[in-house]
């Protein structure tokens, strides 16, 4: 089985293209791109730009191709395999930077919306020179603006930048020189400096794809892998982000992931024997460990200081480590926007519920303090979403946030008032994003399309859930988002502890039935 989780190797395959040179040490480039690309169970194809000779040791040759040759490549793959994603990696010289970027647009012109991730290999990890001097500029005007995004690491953003960059304050400034008026997003890889002593950072920038949009700087940051192999892990990572985002992976989600799965094979390659210099990094599979995810910063923590993105603001309101609940498996959890419907399910037997009032009226203080009051006869969890002020004034036992409401909830005053905190998540990026509050549970939706809320883009399904459950064993995790009846057995078989519902209950034809079967089958698992 490979990572995608694939046992049947004709099971229909996007289609992922590289763009990039051959290493005849085997270890990175088109070789490393394939291995990745076989790992995410999508099919790749190759137009190889160059021939290098090269080892462990070091390149004694380039070899670029003619640009015939190149051009001959891509026009045989596009008459017949057509790409759901490519990867870019080495351009030996202008004209070939010229020749792809001329590919890309007319592409582009023809309407095609192909991600075009491209790694700008300028400098091996030996050290070694692969490109010429002159390609940066063309790079900058002509292939950037093609790109969904560019992953250099920190001295081929100073190849870009024409500028050192090695610190905090410089990669983002190097960053933001390169990004300039372009709307691609931009990934620094952290191999290269240490921001804190033994940890990576990367550094991920990321637009709306408007160019005039802010852009948010995200530092993912990993505890370092005291490993010499790390040959190909640039090459490694950008066919990996590829590969996610032709499986249909949101940008960040694809960047997480395939950080952890270049972290997983630093960790577990055990390339030491092979050659006598820098190894290659493994490819071992579908990264299902916490360990090689990164953390991703929280621009409040005081962590954001060494990384230049300290928000003051934020800092005077953040807080983590929140209160546990009783139990890991906080069961059935229906989602309701009334007094009645809480008091209603408390006599039905629920343990776990959330009062939503998306359009409070002037009672809304009143109602809270009703749900509060049942809460407290039937010994609920009741949690309150989005009135957190209310939900402390009323002694709730709990505050369900969004991701959005994370920067602007006082979230000192909810940990100190003895609230438990549930904050919403909607992929591996969010997911990591809010594992850094410890809050007391985190949901992952949307499981799959809801009439309730739109949740359009957001999608996750049953195989992402079990990724993410597998990640966090034993913490309480709620899946919320389209779930009846039919389809709880998967997701309650995906280890989460508890469903949050609100149509399967709301609209049962039967709601004391609906919480019977429901919590029967979250019992059973
Ligand atoms: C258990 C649970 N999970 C997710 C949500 C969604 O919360 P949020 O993202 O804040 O969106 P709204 O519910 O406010 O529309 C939830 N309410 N409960
Ligand atoms: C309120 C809500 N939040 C979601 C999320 O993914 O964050 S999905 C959702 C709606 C859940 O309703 P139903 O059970 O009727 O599909
Ligand atoms: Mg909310």
């Amino acid at each position: 089985m490979n990572a995608a989780g694939q046992n049947h190797p004709t099971a229909s395959r996007p289609i992922v293209w590289t763009i990039a040179g051959s290493d005849s040490g085997g270890g990175a480039g088109i070789q490393a791109d394939l291995l990745t690309m076989h790992d995410f169970g999508v099919y790749g194809c190759s137009a190889i730009t160059a021939n290098t000779a090269q080892n462990t040791l070091g390149v004694p040759a380039i070899n670029a191709v003619a640009d015939a040759v190149l051009q001959s490549q891509l026009d045989a793959l596009m008459a017949d395999l057509r790409p759901a994603a490519i990867k870019i990696g080495l351009l030996a010289n202008t004209g070939q930077v010229r020749l792809v970027a001329g590919f890309l647009r007319a592409l582009s012109a023809r309407g095609e919306r192909i991600p075009v991730v491209y790694d700008p290999v300028a400098v091996a990890t030996s050290g070694s020179r692969l490109t010429e001097d002159t390609t940066a500029a063309a790079v900058l005007d002509e292939l950037l603006p093609l790109c969904t995004l560019i992953t250099p690491n920190s001295q081929e953003l100073g190849w870009l930048a024409e500028v050192e960059a090695d610190t905090a304050e410089t990669i983002l400034a190097a960053a933001h020189k390169v990004r300039g008026k372009h709307a691609s997003a931009l990934l620094v890889t952290g191999g290269h400096f240490e921001i804190e002593p033994g940890t990576t950072a990367d550094l991920l920038c990321r637009g709306s794809g408007n160019v005039d949009d802010a852009v948010a700087e995200d530092w993912l940051i990993g505890t370092k892998i005291d490993t010499p192999h790390t040959h190909g892990t640039g090459c490694t990572l950008s066919s990996a982000i590829a590969a996610l985002l032709a499986l249909g992976y949101p940008l960040k989600d694809a960047c997480v992931v395939a950080n952890a799965y270049v972290r997983r094979g630093l960790r577990l390659g055990n390339n030491a024997h092979i050659g006598g210099g820098a190894g290659p990094v493994g490819h071992c599979g579908w990264p299902d460990q916490l360990e090689d995810f990164p953390r991703v910063l929280i621009q409040g923590s005081e962590q954001a200081k060494k990384y230049g993105c300290y928000r003051a603001q934020q800092a005077s309101r953040y807080a983590a480590e929140f209160a546990q609940p009783d139990s890991h498996r906080l069961g059935l959890y229906p989602v309701v926007d009334s007094v009645e419907w809480i008091e209603k399910l408390a006599r039905a037997g629920v343990r776990t519920l959330q009062l939503r009032i998306k359009r409070p009226g002037d009672d809304l203080r009143r109602q809270i303090e009703q749900a509060v009051s049942i809460g407290r006869d039937y010994d609920l969890r009741l949690f309150i979403n989005d009135h957190w002020q209310l939900a402390i004034e009323c002694g709730a036992y709990g505050v369900h946030l969004g991701q959005e409401d994370l920067q602007d909830a006082d979230l000192k005053a909810i940990q100190a008032a003895g609230l438990k905190l549930g904050i919403s998540t909607h992929g591996f990026f969010e997911l990591l994003y809010a594992y850094q509050y410890r809050p007391s549970y985190l949901a992952i939706g949307a499981i799959y399309a809801t009439n309730t809320k739109d949740m359009s883009g957001q999608l996750q399904g049953p195989e992402k859930l079990a990724r993410m459950a597998a990640l966090l064993p034993g913490y309480p995790l709620v899946a919320i988002g389209g779930i009846d009846l039919a389809r709880a057995p998967v997701i309650a078989a995906t280890g989460v502890g508890s469903i949050a519902v609100v149509t399967a209950v709301t609209k049962a034809p039967d709601y004391r039935q609906a919480v019977k079967q429901l919590s029967t089958v979250l019992e059973n698992n």
